[in-house]
């Protein structure tokens, strides 16, 4: 592959994929890397040091990460020239390298560039947003039990008023669509029809039954007990509502659910284990004050793009705060991990945030690759970094007795508590 700027390592050879989509991996696999803006700097290194340091551990050398730098944000404004934020050269290095990994990226509110983090998940329809929620013990919560939160987020990726559909009020594009809209559909509950933005909210079958075939099809590989559909379909009956009735029909078409009391809750038998799974639903508003009472209640969520946002981050607060909460975004083929949190611009370059959102996204890659044994080695350490209290000070100014850490120093704790 010949690349206009992404220097491709002398050492290392591609992933591939067979056609039923499991990896063939290498041993010096080459895993393309965004650094990212703002804090990007500070912990992507130490996410790179850490996956080396447990991959090598884990198989005594014989197994090696070779990174490979590919750009988007202002760094890619650096290297390509002003205005391209997102090469094309990037988008083909994460699709044909089948397994990448990325820092944060800024979008500015308003005005400005749309997303690049959203951009990179439509063009190459990386549809699940994969968010799993856990607590390390030791680590500050606002919760009497925090250790009862452990859910796993499916966020469908593609798309919903996330998807950026949307025109400025004022514009000659709102002005048509509300004329339209009034004129052709006869609506009259646009109640500042002059001034107001419009913004588009699409959510079809298809995207999201392959998002709920995903959740379900991982309750019954990692053996959990229910997955929840959450959603706001009181209110938005077309598209949240129909994500909930999409849902259930998948549940019963697919995978033989039967309704449980009259339903519209089903349920079937993990085909692997015999073990019942429970497909429910539940409103948006009221699942947002049950995962702080009731966390037990949950465990595989399946929702639409706005509504994973908000929970990923409610969430993570749950069990430490975004400093602790990785994901990945995933299409059938391609996964690209990266942290649930953003560029928290007043910490970038200060060596000073907590880098563990990123090492738990690379551990979710390394798991990914099949590299069990390293992906163990990077939650060994940092179980061990907190249990000691050395940590970042995001947890520090919360937990009485412990040290703060810098960002790197952290990522050298996780290494020494490795083993
Ligand atoms: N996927 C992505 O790339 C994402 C990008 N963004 C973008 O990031 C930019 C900044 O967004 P913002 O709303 O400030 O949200 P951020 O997630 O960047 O930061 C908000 C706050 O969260 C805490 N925080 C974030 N990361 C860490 C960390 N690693 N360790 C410890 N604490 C952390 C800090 O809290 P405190 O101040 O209390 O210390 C920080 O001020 C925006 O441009 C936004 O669009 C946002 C989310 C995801
Ligand atoms: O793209 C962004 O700037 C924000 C994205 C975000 O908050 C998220 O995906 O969780
Ligand atoms: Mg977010």
């Amino acid at each position: 592959m010949a690349f206009e700027q992404i220097q491709v390592p002398k050492v290392g050879e591609p992933i591939r994929v067979n056609p039923d989509n499991s990896l063939v991996v290498p041993d010096q696999p080459i895993i393309p890397f965004i650094e990212g803006d703002g804090i990007g700097v500070d912990i992507t290194p130490v996410m790179q040091k850490v996956l080396d340091a447990a991959v090598a551990k884990a198989y005594d050398g014989r197994r090696q990460i070779a990174w490979m730098e590919i750009y988007a944000g202002e760094k890619a404004t650096n290297v390509y020239g002003a205005d391209v934020w997102l090469p094309d050269e990037t988008l083909s290095a994460v699709r044909d390298y089948l397994v990448s990994i990325k820092g944060p990226l800024t979008t500015p509110v308003s005005g400005g560039i749309r997303s690049l983090n959203v951009a990179l998940r439509q063009r190459l329809d990386l549809y699940v947003c994969l968010r799993p929620v856990r607590y390390f013990s030791g680590t500050p919560s606002p919760l009497k039990k925090p250790e009862d939160t452990d859910m796993v987020i499916f966020r469908e990726n593609s798309e919903d008023i996330y998807a950026g559909i949307e025109w400025p009020a004022g514009s000659d594009e709102a002005e048509r669509l509300v004329s339209f809209l009034q004129d052709q559909l006869g609506v009259t509950k646009i109640r500042f029809p002059k001034t107001s933005g419009v913004g588009i909210k699409p959510v079809s079958s298809e995207g999201t039954k392959r998002l709920v075939r995903k959740a379900i099809q991982y309750a019954i590989d990692n053996e959990r007990d229910s997955v929840t559909l959450v959603h706001k379909g009181n209110i938005m009956k077309f598209t949240e509502g129909a994500f909930k009735d999409w849902g259930y029909e998948l549940a019963r078409e697919e995978f033989g659910a039967e309704p449980l009391d009259g339903g519209p809750w089903c349920s079937f038998k993990n085909p692997k284990t015999g073990n019942e799974i429970i497909v429910k639903d539940v409103i948006a508003d009221a699942f947002l004050q049950q995962i702080l009472l009731r966390p037990k209640d949950y465990d595989v969520i399946a929702t639409l793009n706005l509504n994973g946002d908000y929970i990923s981050d409610a969430l993570a607060a749950q069990v430490g705060g975004i400093g602790m909460a990785p994901g990945a975004n995933i299409s059938d083929s391609v996964a690209m991990f990266e942290a649930t949190h953003g560029t928290a611009p007043k910490y970038a370059g200060k060596d000073q945030v907590n880098p563990s959102s990123l090492l738990l996204s690379g551990e979710m890659l390394l798991r990914h690759l099949g590299w069990t044994e390293a992906a163990d080695l990077v939650i060994k350490g940092i179980e061990g970094a907190i249990a000691a209290k050395t940590v970042t000070y995001d947890l520090e100014r919360l937990l009485e007795g412990a040290t703060k850490l810098s960002c790197s120093a952290f990522g050298d704790a996780v290494i020494g508590r490795m083993g």
